[in-house]
């Protein structure tokens, strides 16, 4: 008996043990990401601080930090694989829409047509999404190792109530931009005849993107006003999305 409860009581311990072992793993692994992210985040706004300095223009400002943002933002994706995994409390969807309609926007539009890459939409978008990554990733950091300062609490769960439409407006207005040069190209398209027999036409698939604002903008924005209410306030909230 006295044996059994001990073995309990052994096996208990590396549970336990297992537990903490696995806990401080994940700690430190999403404390290496957020550093990590911080930090790219970091030298985008210096990169671009330091051309708009240098040339007095934002023209070649995109071209000059295209391969860093790609880099940092498709990285992202990790997140949507923290959530999968339950390593972080947040939802797949929310965070599955935000990811990758930003690496749909660095790839698939900003990379793709050169001719767009001057537009004011593109720097507004950039800039937005660069204050947010800096607040945000900084905010998941000293979270992580509970040396929270309020500045950054504060600055996590109010910036976006601005920054987050702006980003929108850079976003729509870029894609705007990139319309006549999608319809002239033809890029991205499949006409008929081909051998699959499929038509794809990119340019009514970006103002189908452009509409899909429409729906799935508001449910962003009011899932962070949610998140507000919970953190700064301490409301008790009830999610429905997962
Ligand atoms: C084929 C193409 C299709 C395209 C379709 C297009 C349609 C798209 C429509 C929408 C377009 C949106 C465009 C976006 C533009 C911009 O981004 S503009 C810039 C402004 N943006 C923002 O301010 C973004 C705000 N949104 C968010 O931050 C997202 O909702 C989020 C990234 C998904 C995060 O939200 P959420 O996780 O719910 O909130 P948090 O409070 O931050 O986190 C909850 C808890 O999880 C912990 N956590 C999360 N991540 C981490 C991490 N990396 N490390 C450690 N911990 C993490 C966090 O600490 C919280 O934990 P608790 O404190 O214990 O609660």
């Amino acid at each position: 008996m006295a044996s059994s409860e001990e073995d309990g009581t052994v096996e208990e311990k590396e549970n336990n043990n297992k537990k903490r072992t696995k806990s401080a793993l994940i700690t430190a692994w999403l404390t290496f990401y957020n550093i990590a992210m911080t930090a790219g985040w970091l030298v985008l706004a210096i990169t671009m601080m330091r051309f708009y300095i240098q040339k007095g223009s934002h023209k070649g400002l995109y071209r000059s930090i295209a391969r860093t943002l790609k880099f940092f933002q498709t990285f992202a994706l990790v997140e949507v694989v923290h959530c999968a995994v339950g390593i972080v409390r947040t939802s797949v969807i929310v965070t599955g829409v935000q990811v990758c309609s930003r690496i749909y926007m660095v790839w698939f539009i900003t990379s793709s047509i050169r001719q767009i890459q001057n537009e004011e939409s593109v720097i507004l978008f950039l800039v937005v999404w660069t204050v947010t990554e800096i607040t945000r990733y900084s905010y998941y950091t000293f979270n992580l190792l509970h040396h929270l300062p309020y500045f950054i609490k504060w600055a996590r769960y109010n910036f976006f109530i601005v920054l987050y439409p702006l980003g929108v407006v850079g976003e729509l207005f870029t894609i705007y931009a990139a319309l006549p040069f999608v319809r002239r190209s033809g890029m991205y398209s499949m006409r008929l005849p081909n051998k699959y027999n499929v038509s794809f036409d990119y340019y009514y698939f970006l103002i189908i993107v452009m509409l899909s604002y429409i729906p799935l903008f508001p449910q962003l924005y009011l899932h962070m006003l949610r998140q507000r209410r919970r953190v700064l306030h301490g409301e008790v909230i009830v999610e429905k999305d997962d």
